[in-house]
């Protein structure tokens, strides 16, 4: 439905200024007004964001305020590598590299760097610890900083011609590093990765935007080769990056441009965003530009304004006196796993508003109790932005695993989606060796092709050479395996073994309990994902899968993975006689940045769970604003889910600390 512009709105749409930032508060109107002025546009429309989620929202408004209209909406991201593509295609100016997809992928190259650095410096006396192999926890923090490098352009110094010591110790400098080798480190990798300009082997999302503004440098006569638009319509400016702010600039051109963001609304600190240029870094780019301000939420009412006061003091939010929304409180005693999910259960059971309700979570751990209870009663959902639980690697390899030691593969038959994740599940917690090109050349069996492809060819045809994955490929030991690797694949094969011996006689739970002493699955999370945040989410995962498998009892693992079977069947999203969803919504705080729901429940408001871990006031300040998107997505009500007056002191500090 289209809606009539506020005052605030005409002002936007009425300017001519060929610059324009929009400065805007949560719910204001951000994504609506970028469509009206797409509407109005007789010109070539570009849309820009810098996440899926926001990317679809965009469309989506679209879709009520100019139907009709056909206009492209693309991540930053996408946007820099179809046109890395392109200029690869039709210019000299670059090779196409190979493109990686994750973070994991860069962590051998990682590793390999560093020991080329350490030869380097032998004979030389350091007091850095060069052996990146074991420690994934450094590896991660490496990899964040030379993503964030790379956000702020800083890698592309490496470029240099002359690059010295000074320009060593000013990079030292400017990311607070005591250590310079760590800078030696990430030119030796960036050497490898470009060994001669325009040479690029291989990039990571990470890598495109930063790539692209180093070839429109060199040769900015390839920005010929991008189209031209109109007006370049940016929403979640505050999302914005040094690379992705240098590369609008460049690829802009005569184009008018208009951005829109808030600045309380960045969690995207990890990728580089940064508030200057939402402050001084574009006046000084667009001295000329205009700011025009949406300062009155359209969402939310004043219920939910002094909620976001309590949770952000000083946002300066503003509700529209035309709304209204109800804030509730709900209860739950935190020392019993499930009662949360079960009172956020009877709450959504009470509304039955299907697809106008949402549960939003912190992060995706926190689903599967959630899920699980939503099962049990019948709720239709649908995860929004990210996997069920049973269909996450960490669950899909443990599935792997009693699947293998029960020697049951009937709940696998026709099902080729879980044969595939679960051949994903396996390389990615279980697989070690590193390098997929170690394993491609060593299993002539698959022959010369994609030999990954073809493992999971293997498995849909097949479900039983699962067996073969770990006796045939994971457990064998390589001639170039590290004596880390070996010991690793020696626990798995007697891990296995051991599970084997006990499938007739133990429980599900019991021999779930066994992978997870016998594998050490918290170590083997923390080494197989780089991101910290991420590896905690993955073992609260696990956790609460094992207390899942737990209360079925003595089930064995072939009931239990039935029972598994049955509850991914129920979640495929089921829709109504008119074709609609009647399902709710499962998010996390991700990925309803930019949504809206009439009710909204936000359960698990307790500390450790939101806010999450907090080592330092950045982290905490992180948090507020995480709780600041999750409490404005909601239009009507929102409910809160609280731990009871007997745990009065777990209640999250976000909303009862003194500010
Ligand atoms: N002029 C208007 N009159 C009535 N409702 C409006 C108007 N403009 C926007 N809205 C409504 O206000 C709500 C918020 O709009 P929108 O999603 O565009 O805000 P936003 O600022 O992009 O939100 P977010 O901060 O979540 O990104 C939507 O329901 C939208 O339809």
């Amino acid at each position: 439905m289209r809606v009539l512009p506020s005052s605030e709105q005409e002002a936007i749409l009425k300017s001519r200024a060929q610059t324009l930032m929009i400065e805007a508060r949560a719910g204001t109107g951000k994504t609506t007004t970028l469509a009206m002025l797409a509407a109005q546009e007789p010109g070539v429309v570009l849309g820009l964001c810098f996440s899926e989620g926001a990317r679809l929202r965009f469309y989506e408004k679209l879709a009520l305020e100019c139907p009709g209209r056909k206009v492209q909406v693309l991540t930053v991201e996408a946007l820099a590598r179809s046109q890395l593509t392109r200029i690869a295609e039709h210019g000299s100016w670059l090779d196409l590299p190979q493109r990686w997809s994750s973070l994991e992928q860069m962590r051998p190259m990682l590793v390999a760097a560093a020991n080329a650095v350490w030869q380097r410096h032998a004979g030389r006396y350091t007091e850095f610890d060069f052996d990146f192999e074991r420690s994934t926890q450094r590896v991660e923090m490496m990899l964040q900083l030379l993503a964030q490098m790379k956000a702020t352009l800083a890698t592309l110094r490496f470029e240099d011609e002359v690059f010295d010591d000074f320009t060593f110790d000013e990079l030292c400098s400017q990311f607070e590093l005591d250590d310079r080798e760590i800078v030696e480190i990430f030119h030796e990798f960036e050497r490898r990765r470009q060994p001669q300009a325009g040479h690029i082997l291989w990039q990571a999302p990470v890598d495109y935007a930063t790539d692209l503004v180093s070839i429109l440098r060199r040769f900015p006569e390839a920005v010929h080769d991008m189209p031209q638009a109109n007006l370049l319509l940016v929403d979640e400016w505050h999302d914005v990056n040094a690379a992705e702010f240098e590369l609008l600039q460049l690829f802009r051109r005569q184009a008018r441009l208009v951005v829109v963001g808030d600045r309380h609304q960045v969690i995207n600190a990890e990728r580089g965003a940064d508030p200057r240029f939402s402050g001084g870094g574009f006046e000084l780019a667009f001295p000329d530009a205009e700011r025009l301000p949406l300062s009155q939420s359209r969402r939310c009412g004043v219920s939910l304004k002094k909620l976001l006061e309590r949770a952000l003091p000083k946002c300066g939010f503003e509700s529209h006196p035309d709304t209204y929304s109800e804030v509730r409180h709900a209860e739950y005693d935190p020392s019993d796993p499930q009662a949360c999910a079960r009172a956020v259960v009877a709450r959504a059971q009470e509304l039955a508003r299907g697809p106008d309700l949402a549960i939003i979570l912190r992060e995706v751990d926190q689903s599967v109790e959630i899920e699980n209870a939503l099962l049990d009663a019948g709720l239709p959902y649908n995860c929004d932005g990210f996997a069920s639980y049973l269909q996450r690697p960490e669950i899909m390899a443990l599935r792997a695993l009693l699947h293998v030691a029960c020697g049951d593969y009937s709940t696998l038959k026709a099902d080729k989606e879980s044969c595939e994740l679960m051949v994903d599940g396996l390389q990615t917690y279980f697989a070690v060796s590193g390098e997929r090109s170690d394993y491609d050349a060593d299993h002539a069996i698959y022959g010369s092709g994609d030999a990954y492809k073809q493992q999971k060819d293997a498995v849909v045809r097949d479900p039983e050479t699962l067996e073969f994955m770990f006796s045939g490929l994971l457990c064998v030991e390589q001639p170039y395996d590290t004596g880390v690797t070996r010991r690793w694949k020696q626990r798995l094969a007697n891990v296995l073994e051991q599970m084997k011996a006990q499938a007739s006689s133990a429980s599900a739970a019991q021999l779930l309990q066994l992978a997870s002493d016998g594998l050490d699955l918290p170590a083997a999370t923390r080494r197989t994902f780089v991101n910290r945040a991420h590896a905690d989410s993955v073992l609260r995962t696990l956790r609460a899968f094992l207390d899942f498998a737990r209360r079925q009892g003595e089930a064995k693992a072939p009931a239990f993975l039935e029972e598994l079977r049955r509850r991914q069947v129920a979640t495929r999203g089921k829709s109504g006689k008119s074709g609609a969803s009647k399902a709710l919504a499962l998010a996390t705080v991700q990925s309803a940045k930019g949504r809206e729901w009439q009710q909204v429940l936000l359960p698990y408001m307790e500390d450790g769970q939101f806010p999450r871990v907090t080592r330092n006031a950045e982290e905490f300040a992180e948090e507020r604003r995480y709780l600041y998107v999750a409490i404005s997505r909601a239009i009507a009500g929102l409910t809160l889910f609280e731990p009871d007056a007997a745990h009065a002191a777990q209640r999250s500090r976000l909303l009862n600390a003194v500010n």
